[in-house]
């Protein structure tokens, strides 16, 4: 039968987030964190509904690691809950908390799961936005720390550790747009934001290479999609060049380059001045890029947009979340980066969909969600034939979560998760990627 092979010890894992899947928000003395706030005030999120109790992961994790034992995983990609370490954001640690994290990581060596940790995944403590939050740069000191506290707890036993989840939708949705949390609407605030954030970034691989983990290696994940001009008009190219610079350069830049892209005054401007030093440290070298592609954008020069720039909106084949399922962007963004920064290795940390999910006598058939998986594998297996050093692929979710602002209205999931009794069902789509993880295989 034809099928892709994949090269030996590639990574097959899911990806989760603490906030998203938890649960569990004021035990064992986690602090509150800005996503508790935010989900809690009247209106921001779908229904109201809030991480309270998401997937109850807390208490449940030793049946999901079982699930993801039974998939063949290899890997498994989760977040640490900064305000679970520590409920103040620093200051004395909760032992307690780190101890959940202990469990979890014992849970998956015992099933010979590689566990990826992302540190900060969006939930910051509450307390630390009090004081300024990613505004003030002495939350990228006490991110340093807490990562600091994490390397040498969890050190020896994570091989793969990620500083940041998605800088830019932390800093843009969360204090541009206002559709995440802290929920500001204020662009010179969110570009400030921007270096912070890629200051903590440099403070905790500098913290790592000074006396973290030897064999562990330390990247950050970036959501990343391929911009194109809806027509060959010189005035959508141009569009196309400012929305690709203020979002996938943006961080791609400083991190590998030590600079900022080129951009409008306007929003170069709000960017603090960065010294030498800090792009210094900015740009230390990370073993990894972890990349979440999940669409492509199409733009089009318009004048009433900001910047002049207007999304187009996308048509086709869409998934619950509106965008336009379109493999190919992930075999042209993976391609650009490896051409145009060279990261040593690479990883898909997030790809997935949301889809009407429906469950009829204790199955789900979820065959858009299987295509979409296949037809995305085989354009990421095209990349590795074409050199990009792709190591692994980590799908958006492992189960049913808490999608933000939309609450649990959007599935995107391998594992279906009941509402009310949260129990776990296997989708179609999971015991598909079971049989890719175990064959190291993609069926064509
Ligand atoms: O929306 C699905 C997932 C989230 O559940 C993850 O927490 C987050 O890392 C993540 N990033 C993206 C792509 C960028 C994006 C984020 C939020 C909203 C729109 C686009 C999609 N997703």
């Amino acid at each position: 039968m034809a099928e892709l092979r994949f090269p030996d010890g590639f990574l097959w894992g899911t990806a989760t987030a603490s906030y998203q899947v938890e649960g569990a928000v004021r035990e064992d003395g986690r602090g509150e964190s800005i996503w508790d706030r935010f989900s809690h005030t009247p209106g921001k999120t779908f229904e109201g509904q809030t991480g309270d109790v998401a997937c109850d992961h807390y208490h449940r994790y030793p049946e999901d690691v079982e699930h993801m034992a039974r998939m063949g995983m290899n890997a498994y990609r989760f977040s640490v809950a900064w305000p679970r370490i520590f409920p103040e954001g620093k200051g004395p640690v909760n032992q307690k908390g780190l101890d959940f994290y202990r469990r979890l990581v014992d849970a998956l060596q015992g099933r010979h799961i590689q566990p990826c940790l992302t540190l900060y995944h969006w939930d910051l403590p509450q307390a630390l936005q009090e004081k300024g939050g990613w505004d003030n740069r002495d939350t990228g000191r006490y991110f340093a720390e807490y990562a600091h506290t994490l390397y040498q707890a969890l050190g020896d036993r994570v091989p793969l550790w990620i500083t940041l989840n998605e800088p830019w939708v932390a800093a843009i949705l969360g204090h541009a747009f206002g559709q995440h949390a802290p929920g500001f609407g204020d662009f010179p605030l969110a570009m400030r934001v921007v270096h912070h954030l890629l200051l903590a970034h440099g403070w905790a691989v500098e913290a790592f290479r000074h006396d973290g983990p030897r064999r562990a290696q330390i990247g950050i994940t970036l959501n990343l999609s391929p911009v194109e001009p809806a027509t060959g008009k010189e005035a959508d190219g141009q569009a196309a060049d400012l929305a690709d610079r203020f979002t996938n350069r943006l961080f791609l830049d400083p991190i590998f380059r030590g600079a900022y892209p080129e951009l409008p005054d306007l929003m170069r401007s709000a960017l603090p001045q960065a010294t030498p030093e800090e792009m210094e440290r900015i740009s230390t070298p990370v073993d990894f890029l972890g990349v979440n592609y999940y669409t492509r954008q199409v733009v089009e020069a318009d004048p009433q947009g900001l910047y002049g720039v207007g999304m187009v909106p996308a048509r086709g084949d869409l998934t619950e979340m509106g965008w336009e399922v379109y493999p190919q962007g992930l075999y042209d963004l993976l391609i650009r980066v490896h051409r145009e920064y060279h990261p040593q290795a690479v990883y898909v940390t997030e790809n997935g969909a949301a889809f009407a999910d429906e469950i009829q006598d204790g199955e789900v058939d979820d065959p858009r969600r299987i295509a979409y998986v296949r037809e995305h594998l085989s354009r990421a297996h095209a990349a590795i034939g074409a050199g990009v050093p792709l190591k692994g692929y980590f799908y958006w979710s492992l189960m049913d979560n808490f999608e933000w602002a939309f609450g649990y209205s959007k599935r995107f999931g391998l594992l279906y998760v009941v509402p009310g009794s949260l129990e776990r069902v296997w989708k179609r789509s999971a015991r598909w990627y079971a049989q890719v993880a175990q064959a190291n295989a993609v069926p064509l």
